[in-house]
């Protein structure tokens, strides 16, 4: 094993607990053989035998049938893992960074080593998710994923709706418990869940996704008054990571976004995760469970490792990188959505006229707009000003933004306070 933090240490404590049962599964006695560590002489977990510790991550990838990777990060983990692969050992790994920028390197080196690559940790957790796209559903055409992939940002929202915490008071609980990355800006900046929507598209779509070929936006523009405001239209605000094949290509984005409240992934609370999948012939269908924390992602390292193991035993390989399909990666101006933007504009006659034409001219349909009478701002309702909530039917991302943009210039309109996305609808 490589790494013990916080996944680390459960899976040493899950693997030492059901030796037995493991062993029954696989058909054979598992047996941990080394755990390379920073400094062997820190403090750590008692469930980990001093005795298996070492510092020389490189000499113990040449002597084990099966590495496990929970360093975290892309160098030096990515080499370990390629070394691991040349000296025959078949690997399993947590990290959906690595994978997202040069997994394809690793899948590579595995398919001509005849060896294993698995990594259902490394998206949504304890979730199974990449062995039912892999897997299950590889018989059936995925045309949408539609997740909640980051446990960190969902239980920051989460806190911000119900207690009305700060974003960095939130921040620091979801580190406490586990769940934030090493540095928490890849959690709050969108870059983990972007990692995790590139490893979901690819293995989806068939079709080689970058982490650069997905559009990222993470939940730090998120005021506590766009949460309150959600809940007060039925809405709540969620990180999305959305991959959807149309008949032009493959788009892949990561961003805030409103979610009705009558929809499944509306009511995922704290550090919970949540995949939707749209298939041709399976229809609909919904992965939910814990995406982040020590125990239940060593949950999915393990069952990784059974599959490993059982093919050391009685053969067999992990499926392949799947490829074929090599679909367009459209560009995310591009990309159908809905915006609901709230303005504080003067109160006066023909002000909402002047709103509702500069959207036509765009080519954008308003489906709804509201004046709020009871806004949270002191200042609006008085000194001659409104706020009005629009809701926009479904447009382009090139079309919204630039009605945003006109709609900032018009001379009656004081302030655009927010500009959300509006998804699962
Ligand atoms: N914590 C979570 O909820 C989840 C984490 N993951 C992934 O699992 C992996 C591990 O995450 P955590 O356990 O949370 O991180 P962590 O930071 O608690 O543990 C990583 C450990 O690896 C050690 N390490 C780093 N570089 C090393 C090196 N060069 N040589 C030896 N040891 C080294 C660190 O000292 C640390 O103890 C990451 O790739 C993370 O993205 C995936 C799903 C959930
Ligand atoms: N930091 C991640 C951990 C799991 O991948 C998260 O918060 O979801
Ligand atoms: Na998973």
């Amino acid at each position: 094993m490589l790494g013990c933090g916080v996944v680390g240490t459960e899976v040493v404590r899950l693997l030492t607990q059901q030796a037995d049962d493991l062993a029954a599964r696989v058909g054979a006695p598992l047996e941990l053989v080394g755990v390379a560590v920073r400094n062997v002489d820190a403090p750590r977990d008692p469930v980990v035998d001093r005795a298996l510790l070492t510092a020389d991550a490189d000499e113990l990838v040449t002597r084990a049938d099966i590495v496990v990777e929970l360093m975290g990060g892309e160098e030096p983990a990515r080499n370990l893992l390629l070394r691991a692969i040349e000296h025959g050992a078949s690997v399993v790994t947590a990290n959906k960074a690595l994978l997202a920028q040069d997994g394809p390197t690793l899948y590579r080196a595995a398919d001509e080593a005849g060896v294993d690559v698995y990594y259902e940790a490394a998206v949504a957790g304890a979730i199974p998710i990449v062995r039912p796209i892999r897997e299950s559903l590889t018989g059936d055409k995925i045309r949408r994923v539609l997740g909640i992939v980051n446990g960190t940002t969902n239980y920051v929202l989460d806190r911000m709706a119900t207690d009305g915490l700060e974003l960095e008071d939130a921040v620091k609980e979801a580190q406490g418990l586990g769940y934030a990355e090493a540095d928490p800006t890849a959690d709050v900046e969108g870059y983990d869940a972007a990692a995790k929507a590139a490893i979901l598209a690819s293995l989806a779509f068939h079709t080689r996704v970058h982490l650069d070929d997905v559009y990222r936006e993470g939940i730090t523009s998120v005021t506590a008054s766009d949460v309150a405001w959600a809940a007060r239209t039925g809405h709540a605000v969620k990180l999305l990571a959305i991959a959807e094949a149309t008949d032009d290509g493959v788009s892949v984005r990561v961003h805030p976004a409103l979610v009705p409240l009558d929809h499944p992934l509306a009511g995922v609370r704290g550090a919970f995760n949540a995949v939707f999948v749209e298939a041709e012939a399976a229809g609909e269908l919904m992965f939910y469970g814990r995406g982040a924390g020590g125990a239940p992602t060593a949950s999915a390292v393990l069952g990784d490792v059974v599959s490993a193991a059982r093919h050391r035993v009685l053969g067999g390989k992990s499926p392949e990188e799947s490829t074929y399909a090599d679909l367009p990666l459209l560009p995310h101006a591009s990309a159908l959505t809905r915006y609901q933007v709230r303005l504080v504009v003067d109160d006066r006659p023909g002000v909402l006229a002047q709103v509702a034409s500069t959207f036509a001219g765009q080519g954008v349909s308003i489906e709804s707009v509201r004046q709020v009478p009871d806004g949270d701002r002191a200042d609006v309702g008085t000194g001659g000003s409104a706020e009005l909530l629009l809701t926009t039917h479904v447009a382009p991302e090139a079309a919204l933004a630039s009605t945003t943009r006109a709609a900032r210039d018009l001379a009656p309109v004081r302030e655009v306070t927010s500009v959300l996305r509006v998804e699962g609808v």
